[in-house]
């Protein structure tokens, strides 16, 4: 059995849709199909998520919703258009779900745009189902919820419960009917929605796959494979066949959207494969991503990710080594104001620790200064705000001598700054931070310099 995930550029118009329904009905195996919200249909469109989360603020602050109620209405007007379902049920069906969802009370705000935006995957798998439905192909819709998936957490970044896989093992569903479920958003144990963080649908697959015992877990999208370097920095990339989970892993994390760095972990717990193919090339092989024993590398890299999503604070002082309990009270004075960090390189006297910048506001951040200039003294103290990680990485790399060296080599060349390297404490990867404004530069440099 396999399950398929759709993103939201592979259901984002009618034509689009007909496409993934070919490939549901190509192969009898595909039996739990994901689906993400529809996405955007040309480059300055706007995802249903985002249309709901602006539908979201607008409640919030009281204004008028009536335009965007009907535009996010009208994304799946066009769909069912498209297959000549725009007097069917499921339209008046789908508004009166949209206007329910400012007429409910939420615990927090939070909650309140976790039920908006999730409700972009929800309204879709019920649209895909009726869609199923009266082409004569037997489909359900199934909420989460039926297939024993709870979450907990905040409500915009849920995590699973670990029970889930449990009573998901005891499910009893048609296996005749195809079942659609929304991707992206689950519910607690009382009954409020969730989210996964954006583009969380990728996680739902994944969880549905080990939950329910799939041999593969195929993720459509509109790329026909995964590229060794992200394809809107270098032109036609060469395209990775197959990679293993870590290195899958390291280079979500690090920026290649393609699939969630989140959604690995339940593979792997349960050693599914995943594959990632292209809805709009079927055809094509795709990139497989397996377990680690079960590759052999032939090439030191696998591929360069970046993301300018981080900020730095460096820290300098004398004799920072023998101190005991140093890191720990840093780490206190970050837990005081609920933000976690990223990676903690450091030397002797000096220590940088990256974080995600979209925990730290202005507040915050003078906040932890004040904080570390009271309890451990720092001679020296820098926020570094534009901040960018590349991740080189590649299972070869721990065999093979002197990549880091012809990357090093070939920015020194090309006169880019390296504010740090940090290589070693994951064996399958090197990571460099360099300022934002010369990050698309580097990876163009190490792309050239390793492939
Ligand atoms: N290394 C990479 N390989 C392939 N695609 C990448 C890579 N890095 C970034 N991307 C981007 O990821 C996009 C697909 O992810 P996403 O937009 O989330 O798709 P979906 O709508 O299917 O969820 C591609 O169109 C591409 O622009
Ligand atoms: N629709 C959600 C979840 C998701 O996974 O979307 P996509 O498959 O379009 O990346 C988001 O935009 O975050």
């Amino acid at each position: 059995m396999k399950v398929v995930k759709f993103g939201g550029s592979s259901l984002a118009t009618g034509a689009q849709v007909q496409k993934v329904l070919n490939i549901i009905q190509a192969d009898n195996d595909r039996r739990i199909v994901v689906v993400s919200a529809p996405g955007k249909r040309f480059t300055d469109d706007i995802k249903v998520t985002d249309l709901l989360k602006t539908y979201a603020d607008q409640t919030i602050a009281g204004d008028d919703t009536t335009d965007i109620l009907l535009t996010i209405l009208a994304r799946y007007q066009d769909i069912a258009q498209y297959f000549g379902l725009e007097k069917n049920k499921i339209i008046p069906q789908i508004k009166q779900q949209l206007i329910q969802l400012n007429r409910v009370h939420y615990p927090s705000f939070d909650h309140l745009y976790a039920a908006f935006m999730g409700h972009g995957e929800l309204l879709n798998a019920q649209l895909i189902a009726c869609i199923l439905q009266t082409i004569g192909q037997p489909a359900t819709f199934v909420s989460p919820m039926d297939l024993g998936m709870t979450v907990s957490g905040s409500p915009r970044a849920a995590r699973l419960d670990p029970a889930s896989y449990e009573r998901m093992h005891h499910v009893q569903y048609d296996a005749n009917k195809l079942l659609i479920v929304p991707g992206f958003i689950a519910y607690t144990n009382d009954g409020y929605a969730a989210t996964f963080s954006r583009g969380g649908s990728d996680i739902t697959g994944a969880i549905l796959a080990r939950g329910l015992h799939a041999d593969l877990y195929e993720n459509f999208t509109d790329v026909s494979a995964i590229y060794t370097v992200n394809p809107g920095i270098v032109a036609n990339p060469k395209s990775i066949e197959k990679m293993t989970y870590r290195e899958m892993r390291e280079l979500s994390y690090a920026g290649f959207a393609v699939f969630h760095d989140e959604a690995i972990i339940p593979v792997i717990e349960a050693n599914i494969p995943i594959n990632v193919k292209n809805t709009n090339d079927p055809e094509a092989p795709g990139t497989m991503i397996v377990p680690n024993q079960a590759i052999t590398p032939t090439l030191p890299v696998t591929g360069i990710a970046n993301d300018d999503r981080f900020a730095a604070l460096y820290l300098h002082r004398y004799l920072l080594n023998r101190e005991v309990g140093f890191t720990l009270k840093i780490l206190q004075i970050l837990a005081s104001y609920n933000v976690s960090y990223e990676h903690m390189p450091s030397g002797i006297d000096d220590m940088t620790i990256i974080f995600d910048k979209s925990q730290l506001t202005p507040t915050i951040k003078a906040h932890i200064s004040h904080d570390l200039y009271q309890t451990i003294a720092p001679d020296d103290l820098e926020w570094l705000d534009d901040y960018a990680i590349i991740m080189i990485v590649g299972e070869g790399m721990q065999k093979n001598i002197g990549t880091l060296n012809k990357i090093t080599a070939a920015l020194a060349k090309d006169n880019i700054n390296l504010p740090m390297v940090n290589q070693g404490a994951s064996q399958i990867s090197t990571m460099l931070g360099v300022p934002v404004d010369q990050m698309d530069e580097a990876v163009k440099v190490i792309y050239e310099a390793v492939f």
